[in-house]
């Protein structure tokens, strides 16, 4: 499954967002969006699913165009995991995590062996199986987030649109999470702030700034000393870390930033 924005522009109160943006995450590729805050990173996410519609330009999920397709068709291949969290009612977690199926079922079909058992592996992949008869809204933040990424796996899509999907996780969580990601080998699109979560798991990156993307390749070549200087204000040392072989930044006071690498 692949999915793509082919020069996707979109406006709010005739303001572009969004500026003739194409993306593409090809088959089981870990793709990341990095840029500042409002650079339209969200945004550009809720075109790619449906919440938003764009002005001009088309997303195509395997290579049939989303707006031509049924929502039911879209669930069964496409999961979010999204910065809001759900507040209508007070689901438990259990209960939650099983809407995942929902796109599975027919109308009122109770749930089957299968599905419970699909249902206890995403709790424990998650590491929230302890959580499961907790009420959703008494939990902390980064549990919330947890429960959000066990629904999207119960849902068993190919492909995953996860907007800052390690928001709230204290560190462990946050690798344990891109750990996970990165094994089941789907068609991700992830919108990340921690640029070192970024270079050490994506296969490439995309930059927003303003609503275009400004650069695109792997994380080799788009997280240089440059790019951090013009798009994100920052000085960054960049070296390949020896144990892991990627990128690793280190951000330094301006007062260091003549002694930084300059490529
Ligand atoms: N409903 C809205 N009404 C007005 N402006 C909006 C609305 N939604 C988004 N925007 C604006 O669009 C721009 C892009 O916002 P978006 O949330 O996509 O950025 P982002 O890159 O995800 O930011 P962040 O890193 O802060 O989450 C921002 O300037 C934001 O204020």
């Amino acid at each position: 499954m692949t999915l793509e924005a082919k020069q996707l522009s979109f406006s709010i109160y005739d303001e572009r967002i969004l500026h003739e943006v194409s993306i593409q995450i090809k088959e089981k590729q870990l793709v990341g969006l990095i840029g500042p805050n409002g650079s339209g990173k969200s945004t550009l996410l809720k075109n790619m699913y449906r919440l938003l519609k764009p002005e001009s330009g088309t997303v195509l999920l395997n290579e049939q165009d989303i707006l031509k397709q049924s929502s039911k068709s879209i669930a069964k291949n496409l999961a979010v995991v999204s910065q809001e969290t759900p507040v209508l009612f007070d689901f438990t977690v259990h209960d939650l995590v099983s809407m995942g199926r929902t796109p599975h079922k027919k109308l009122l079909e109770l749930d089957q062996e299968q599905d419970f058992r699909i249902v206890a592996d995403a709790l424990l992949q998650t590491g929230i199986s302890h959580l499961e008869k907790r009420s959703f809204s008494s939990l902390s933040g980064g549990e919330k987030k947890r429960v959000m990424v066990a629904r999207a796996l119960a849902q068993q899509a190919k492909v995953l649109i996860l907007d800052e999907p390690t928001n709230h996780l204290d560190i462990q969580h946050q690798l344990q999470l891109m750990d996970l990601i990165q094994t089941l080998h789907l068609t991700v699109v992830a919108a990340l702030h921690d640029l070192n979560i970024a270079a050490m798991y994506c296969d490439q990156i995309y930059v927003l700034q303003n609503g275009r993307i400004v650069c695109h390749g792997t994380p080799e070549e788009v997280l240089t000393p440059t790019l951090l200087r013009e798009v994100f204000h920052v000085f960054a040392d960049i070296q390949i870390h020896p144990l892991t072989g990627k990128p690793y930044l280190t951000y330094v006071p301006e007062q260091f930033a003549k002694k930084v690498n300059q490529s």
